[in-house]
């Protein structure tokens, strides 16, 4: 067995008494890329900010790296994140941004300018990374996002919908980005709605529904168990398991 890059043991996290995440045990294997599905208001975004120190769990455990996310200052070199909206300076440049991040990340300076300059090329940025962030459209802004993320050659990357905005070049840019990424053995979350994306990307598969691990496995496991004659795809296997969990929170609903 791999070392696990991420490990988590009743991670729970409530909000005024409602559960958002409750009981989630995950072992995820370095290198993996895992991807994470799931409803809308599922928990996903709240599991990826307690594995990235941003919340707090109301109890339960959890290792990212081999670092208890309670110990905020050791953990976070060792992560990357990418969350729904990036979080980034208006008033500096594309590229202003990036030298930022890289001075927080403690990135030495020639190190940091060739991983920007070559990681602009590859997101086709080089041409707009002088012009102001408030200046960008929501596909740039992406791009930037993702780039921070990973500027520090995180052991683990957390993404959230990381082809959110982006043109169909870009968004297979990213997807070839997310593999080199795992071929480089750097462990990514992968947090998305776009199934064919998860499809083509993970190695496994867990799916969240009401805050609770309700499927856990390889895509073609998944989408076996959905089979019902014809091939089953992965939105079926995702749609089959959400329905089902669904319909037992509602036991006494009437029958069609
Ligand atoms: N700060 C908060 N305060 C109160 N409730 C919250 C807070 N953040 C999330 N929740 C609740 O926790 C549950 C899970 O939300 P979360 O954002 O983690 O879901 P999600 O799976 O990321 O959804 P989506 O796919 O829509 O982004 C929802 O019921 C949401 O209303």
């Amino acid at each position: 067995m791999t070392d696990a890059a991420i490990v988590t043991d009743g991670l729970t996290k409530e909000y005024d008494g409602e559960r958002a995440v409750g009981d989630l045990d995950l072992r995820i294997e370095s290198g993996e890329v895992f991807g994470f599905l799931g409803p809308n208001g599922a928990g996903k975004t709240t599991t990826m900010r307690m594995l990235t120190t941003l919340t707090r769990p109301t109890s339960g455990t959890a290792h990212v790296a081999g670092h208890s996310i309670t110990d905020r200052e050791t953990v976070t070199p060792h992560i990357g994140y990418l969350p729904e909206e990036p979080p980034l300076y208006e008033e500096l440049t594309g590229r202003e941004q990036l030298e930022y991040v890289a001075g927080l990340r403690d990135i030495p300076d020639d190190e940091a300018e060739e991983r920007i300059e070559s990681l602009l090329a590859r997101f086709d940025l080089l041409d707009d990374a002088d012009k102001r962030v408030d200046a960008y459209s929501k596909g740039m802004r992406q791009k930037t996002g993702v780039i921070q993320a990973v500027l520090h050659e995180p052991d683990v990357a957390f993404l959230d919908e990381p082809t959110s905005g982006l043109d169909p070049r870009a968004a297979r840019t990213m997807r070839d980005t997310i593999a080199d990424l795992a071929d480089q053995e750097m462990t990514v979350f992968l947090s998305t709605h776009i199934l064919p994306v998860v499809d083509e990307l993970a190695d496994r598969i867990g799916v969240l529904h009401d805050g609770r691990l309700v499927a856990q496995g390889e895509p073609e496991e998944l989408k076996r168990r959905a089979e019902t004659g014809e091939a089953a795809s992965l939105e079926d296997a995702f749609l089959a398991v959400t329905t089902e969990e669904a319909a037992a929170a509602t036991p006494d609903s009437p029958a069609e």
